[in-house]
């Protein structure tokens, strides 16, 4: 309970939508302990600066593209980096800071830990430690804990304002990082829920019939099966459908809306083309599609990408619809709204629930599971403690008990987590379970677009521009309860099997049904763009579908020179990776034209499987071979860029560029590292990574 009435402001940056479900979470639990709570952006909240109404502020925030603010977190940046501020602007402040990052990423938790430096320098105090959250490892591991124990700080603050820690600086390296969130003194004192007693007889019964694969996820093993649990409060019920089937629903009105991640307007982009570049025989499948569109709506720079507005599987929605016992329901218009007794409020101030942002209040159900809730995402331990609430039989209630608690963490990361289950994974196993539908909306968060780079110029053909991916795919293994794709890829290359099909006239979904559509909007990239001078020399490091930027920045090149042949042009690398040249060798005839034309200076592939011992297999080694020329090049002023996956590929790069300063320059590894270092704050080291 608050000690006193008082005052929190809440802040959140938060691109992919984590941070700021997080911050609803504390929202919720602050006003169950008597707080009131105001909640915003960051970038809303600078509006508000400098906050002298308020005392404490919490903060909660991720890091996005190469350590950079989330989009709704930049302008609060900015603000806070103003040079006329002083060194006591934020001198009132007492503040808690909770940081999201992912040390797949070189620059780990770079934003957050630059506010957390800002703010001091303001002259704002820490109340309660930070928290260094990684994704790579499970955020609950320190966001649980870090909530748990934010209320006796928070408490002990108002009471005895006097006992104030000493500011703790942020601190910088990875090792000091994780060393904060593994600290012990962030053990949980949560409630206690009553133990469930129940028979394990019955749990071993279950478990000779289960498939093993599932055995894991569905049965405990002692100590976790025979001890206390302290399980996450019980999020309060507070939405309300009504079915009406006089109402009349429009989708396109809902899907024009921006998405809260999208500075461009949304709009429908027809597909020009679709296609599989990968042979039959390749390991991965690679899609290009072109979308067609005019300039009005989208002008781009090769570097940009764009934000694919996509739909779940529609089997994998008449599933959920059929588990929740509403196929009959599916497509009967509803209004959605916060239940009575939530909804009242005293005048002036805010309500404690919303129909969250991403919920039209009139739709179908068929609609909001297709085009508005992620049904895939990993259920959160809150979700979990409700779905035990609605499981009817004892072992299955207690097992979901388990793997929202505290002593169950392990399990959560390992059986949950890691093999990214979602809601109707747990449904299918849990077969007791059967939540009413209103639970699923209150939990289910936002369905998020896909960033796909950009591979075209608009030098080339302004109405148009195309994007490459491998179709992601998930096979039935590790608790997975059935095969599935990734979710946009998935609807693209569901588009693709239609089309290879059938004449598109008649499937097409699209307004004159010739064809297909995407709701689409451009994601500018300006930190991954061409340089001003076309002298500047570029090294390209771009493995797999890595390489599609560079596809555009040689496209682009092309068409410069195609309009004037005296323009000076420094020179370009290409460092390329594939598998196997004759399967996934993706656009081998335009990389060789662009080589012979001399846009391309060297052309570098590597071929990981094939069985050539005497040739370099990955990207990062071709650099190590010529790291004297990648020098020179670098001292002559060339740009790095490294495009593709985040969790070995740039990590290894950046270890062989360390490598070849090592050796290109005579340096010590620490210098190295430092000279890496200054390339990026130099902005000649750009990364475009994904994990
Ligand atoms: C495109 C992209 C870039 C990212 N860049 C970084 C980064 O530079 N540093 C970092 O620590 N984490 C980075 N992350 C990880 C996110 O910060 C992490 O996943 C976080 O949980 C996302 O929270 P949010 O949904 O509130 O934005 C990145 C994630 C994505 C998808």
């Amino acid at each position: 309970m608050a000690p006193e009435r008082c005052n929190l402001f809440l802040i959140y940056g938060s691109q992919t939508g984590q941070s700021k479900s997080i911050a609803e979470d504390i929202k919720t639990k602050a006003e169950s302990f008597n707080y009131d709570v105001e909640m915003m952006s960051m970038d809303e909240s600078v509006e508000k600066m400098p906050w002298k109404e308020y005392r404490f502020l919490i903060i909660i925030t991720s890091s996005t593209g190469d350590g950079d603010p989330p989009e709704n977190a930049g302008i609060f940046w900015r603000k806070i980096r103003s040079k006329n501020l002083g060194n006591d602007y934020l001198c009132h402040l007492e503040y808690a800071l909770l940081g999201l990052g992912d040390t797949n990423y070189t620059t780990f938790l770079g934003y957050p830990k630059s506010v957390e430096k800002q703010l001091q320098k303001l002259g704002a105090k820490q109340f309660y430690k930070s928290g260094w959250a990684d994704d790579a490892v499970g955020l609950e591991i320190v966001v649980d804990p870090w909530i748990e124990n934010l209320w006796p700080a928070l408490e002990n603050q108002v009471l005895n304002p006097q006992t104030l820690p000493d500011t703790i600086p942020a601190s910088d390296t990875p090792a000091e990082q994780s060393s904060v969130i593994t600290t012990p003194e962030l053990a949980v004192v949560s409630e206690v829920e009553k133990p469930l007693t129940v028979s394990y007889q019955k749990q071993e019964e279950e478990l000779e019939k289960c498939a093993v694969e599932l055995a894991n996820l569905k049965i405990s093993v002692s100590p976790l099966s025979e001890c206390d649990l302290k399980v996450p409060v019980l999020p309060v019920s507070y939405l309300e459908l009504k079915f009406n089937s006089e109402l009349m629903f429009f989708p396109e009105d809902v899907l024009r809306k921006p998405m809260p991640s999208s500075r461009t307007p949304v709009f429908q982009a027809k597909i020009k083309s679709l296609k599989q570049l990968t042979s039959e025989k390749a390991a991965k499948t690679t899609l290009e599609a072109t979308l067609e569109f005019s300039p009005a709506e989208i002008e781009y720079q090769p570097g940009d990408s764009i934000g694919v507005c996509c739909a779940n599987c529609p089997e994998e929605v008449d599933a959920l619809l059929h588990r929740l016992n509403m196929t009959e329901q599916a497509d009967i218009p509803f209004k959605l709204r916060v239940k009575e007794e939530f909804a009242a409020m005293k005048s002036g101030t805010k309500p404690k629930y919303e129909v969250p942002s991403h919920l039209p209040n009139l739709a179908t159900l068929r609609f909001v599971l297709t085009r508005c809730c992620e049904i895939r995402s990993v259920p959160r331990k809150a979700f979990i403690r409700i779905l035990a609430e609605f499981s009817s039989d004892d072992a299955q209630k207690r097992r979901l008990l388990e793997l929202c608690s505290l002593q169950g963490s392990d399990d959560y990361t390992r059986l949950v987590r890691q093999p990214e289950l979602n809601v109707l994974d747990f449904l299918n196993t849990f077969p007791s379970c059967h939540p009413p539908v209103e639970r699923l909306l209150e939990q289910l968060p936002r369905l998020l677009a896909r960033p796909y780079s950009l591979s075209s110029s608009p030098l080339k053909d302004p109405t148009s521009a195309s994007f490459i991916f491998n179709v992601v795919e998930f096979p039935i293994q590790d608790g997975r309860t059935y095969e599935r794709k990734g979710v946009a890829t998935g609807e693209l290359s569901r588009m693709l099997d239609k089309i290879k099909t059938g004449p598109t006239d008649s499937v097409g979904p699209n307004a004159n049904g010739r064809g297909f559509s995407l709701s689409v909007f451009l994601r500018t990239n300006s930190g991954f763009s061409l340089p001003k001078s076309s002298e500047t020399p570029l090294i390209l490091i771009g493995p797999g579908t890595g390489v599609a930027p560079f596809l555009g920045f040689l496209a682009h090149r092309e068409e410069l020179v195609k309009r004037d042949p005296s323009l000076t042009c420094g020179p370009i690398w290409l460092f390329y990776g594939c598998r196997n040249r004759d399967h996934d060798y993706l656009f081998k005839d335009d990389l060789e034209r662009w080589h012979s034309m001399g846009i391309l200076t060297r052309l570098l592939v590597t071929f990981s499987r094939e069985d050539k011992p005497s040739q370099p297999k990955y990207v990062q080694e071709l650099i190590q071979l010529y790291a004297a020329s990648l020098v020179k090049l670098i001292d002559k002023g060339a740009c790095v860029y490294v495009c593709g996956d985040a969790t070995n590929m740039a990590k290894d790069v950046m270890q062989a560029f360390i490598a070849a300063f090592q050796s290109g320059r005579q340096l010590d590894e620490e210098q190295a590292k430092k000279a890496v270092v200054q390339l990026q704050i130099e902005k000649r080291y750009l990364q475009d990574i994904w994990t």
